[in-house]
């Protein structure tokens, strides 16, 4: 399966909005009942996610986050979820211990939001349940009183390692929570794909092409890959594991490998761009 690229959120009160959550072009539509929604309406987001997994359609993939499982509203949620059918994954908001993670009856998603989510963050990928970890970077910024990108990159650089030592797809980014300014969300994303992030959650339909177009290789990215692989093809066929470009860059399996990602993920992302 392709690792997804955007990540949309609707809160469970709205189901009106769901059908057009899934039908924005987002890999993975994302129900949440947690933070989006007041306690008063707790009950009505829980039926409105069951009902909307009973019928869901489309090809985008189906995750609810529920609440925290430490506050005893996310068992609740669990078990309004109609069977878990037609869920392909929870997200669990301010994971903080990978103990709460047993016995979990589906794929997980663990956001790590909390000082003590980012500690033990190798613990909590590593659990069996987790299928991928993700930083909820307002709680975190809120807790830690961070406003300043370079320690917050400190923090993703954390989760970035656990992650990938786990196992696990790469992390994808935290919302953005300006929906009008595309060009801060595109030197966002850019931002976080050169330190190891990759995708990124949204809050509103509009960010999703932002997001998609971020994330593709660009021209220059595709170009140097095509010419890395031709380089390596052309070694191989002369018997060489190791090569030099014309511009004297030294090439070898794990840069081949790279540029073959690139050229991948461009086929994918933007094959309109890719000939
Ligand atoms: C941010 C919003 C509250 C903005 O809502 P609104 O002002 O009503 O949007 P628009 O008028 O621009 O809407 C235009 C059309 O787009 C549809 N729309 C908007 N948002 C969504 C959506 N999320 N999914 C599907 N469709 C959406 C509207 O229906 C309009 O359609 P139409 O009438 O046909 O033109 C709102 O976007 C919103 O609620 N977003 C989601 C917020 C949310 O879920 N937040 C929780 C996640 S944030 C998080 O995780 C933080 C993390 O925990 C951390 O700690 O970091
Ligand atoms: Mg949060």
């Amino acid at each position: 399966m392709n690792i997804p690229v955007t990540w949309l959120y609707v809160p469970g009160d709205r189901p009106e909005r769901f059908d057009k959550a899934a039908a924005s072009g987002a890999d993975v539509v994302i129900i949440d009942l947690e933070d989006a929604v007041v306690p008063a309406r707790k009950d009505e987001a829980r039926a409105n996610a069951a009902a909307y997994l009973a019928r869901r359609t489309g090809s985008a993939e189906v995750h609810v986050r529920i609440n925290d499982l430490a506050s005893g509203r996310g068992r609740d949620d669990l078990a309004a979820l109609g069977g878990l059918a037609g869920l392909d994954a929870v997200r669990l908001p301010k994971v903080e211990s990978a103990g709460v993670l047993d016995g979990l009856p589906v794929k997980a998603y663990a956001l790590l939001e909390s000082a003590a989510g980012i500690v033990a963050a190798h613990t909590i990928a590593a659990h069996p349940g987790v299928v991928g970890v993700a930083l909820g970077e307002q709680d975190l910024a809120a807790e830690l009183s961070i406003t300043d990108e370079s320690a917050m990159n400190h923090l993703r650089l954390q989760v970035v390692l656990a992650a990938a030592a786990a196992g696990l797809p790469p992390v994808p980014m935290s919302v953005y929570p300006d929906v009008q300014d595309e060009a801060g969300l595109a030197a966002s994303c850019r931002a976080g794909r050169a330190i190891g992030l990759f995708g990124r959650t949204a809050i509103h339909p509009r960010q999703i092409p932002v997001i998609r177009r971020a994330f593709s290789p660009t021209r220059e990215e595709t170009d140097r890959a095509t010419e890395i692989v031709q380089a390596a093809e052309e070694a191989e066929r002369a018997g060489a594991g190791a090569v030099a470009l014309p511009d004297g860059r030294f090439v070898d399996a794990p840069i081949v490998a790279r540029a073959r990602r690139t050229l991948a993920l461009a086929e994918r992302l933007a094959p309109e761009d890719f000939s």
